[in-house]
């Protein structure tokens, strides 16, 4: 479970995310949708322990990041947009460290699973540095995935992988949800978004847009269903863009006026 309350993060006098709140539960997979910019990142990093937030609280599996650092991460795989990855390490001997890190029993025969299901079989036993972006992306979300954990939290998680591993990884998501475990992604892929999340927050510049099931967004912005496959949250992200630019318009006509 993934609990965020009331969090704010302010760089300066930038106000990257003002008062986000939203609960995840088990067996949900929950999307942090935006522009650039909008704020995503810098909530995943606060989901993570790695910033502290300027005021509010982040609670993963109900344990508060900030305040029990190691009991939370205990609880989370993450996946972040740019993975770190040792490349003198080969991925086998990568995963295997992770696989000792979370105790994973029968670590070697999962590993050998995990490659095969990402056609890396062949590149076990090669040095990560010699890998492509898609292929390190790869071992990152085996990395992840290994420990089997019971909240999963992925930024961008398409970038750099081909058409067979993001269909592969969307169903992965989906089934690791349908587990009872948690999912929490970032996205600019509306498409992924709308096939595997069953809640949404729409971001735009550290503020909320939209909040909800694709049903709740689509009464919220007056949106029909149906269309191309992906299309329906496009219509729902622009209209709440456009809403939003009227908003900001209106405020600023109020204080040119006063
Ligand atoms: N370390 C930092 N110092 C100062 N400002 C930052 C820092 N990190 C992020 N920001 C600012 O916070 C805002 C939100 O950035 P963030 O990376 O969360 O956006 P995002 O939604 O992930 O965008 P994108 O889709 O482009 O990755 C931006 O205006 C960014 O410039």
């Amino acid at each position: 479970m993934i609990e965020v309350s009331h969090y704010s993060k302010r760089y300066g006098a930038h106000e990257a995310v003002q008062d986000l709140s939203f609960t995840v539960q088990p067996g949900a997979v929950f999307g942090l949708l935006g522009s650039n910019g909008a704020g995503k990142t810098t909530t995943i990093r606060a989901l993570v322990g790695l910033t502290r937030p300027t005021s509010g609280t982040v609670r993963v599996a109900g344990f508060d990041v900030w305040k029990e650092p190691v009991k939370a991460k205990a609880a989370f795989g993450y996946i972040p947009d740019r993975p770190y990855l040792y490349g003198k390490l080969t991925a086998r001997e990568l995963l295997r460290f992770v696989g000792q890190l979370y105790k994973v029993e029968g670590a070697d025969a999962e590993i050998d699973r995990w490659l095969t299901l990402f056609r890396l079989e062949d590149f076990g036993n090669e040095l990560i540095e010699t890998f492509s972006h898609g292929m390190r992306q790869k071992v990152a979300i085996i990395s992840a995935m290994l420990p089997d954990p019971g909240v999963l939290i992925i930024d961008e998680p398409m970038v750099g992988l081909d058409p067979h591993a993001a269909r592969q990884v969307r169903e992965l998501f989906r089934a690791h949800a349908d587990r009872g475990r948690t999912v929490l992604l970032t996205t600019h892929s509306l498409p992924l978004a709308e096939a595997v999340c069953d809640r949404l927050v729409v971001l735009d510049r550290g503020r909320v847009l939209g909040e909800g099931t694709m049903d709740d967004l689509r009464t919220r912005t007056g949106t029909a269903a149906g269309g191309v496959h992906g299309d329906s949250l496009e219509r729902i992200f622009f209209r709440l863009m456009e809403e939003e630019q009227e908003e900001e318009r209106q405020r600023r006509e109020v204080v040119a006026a006063g």
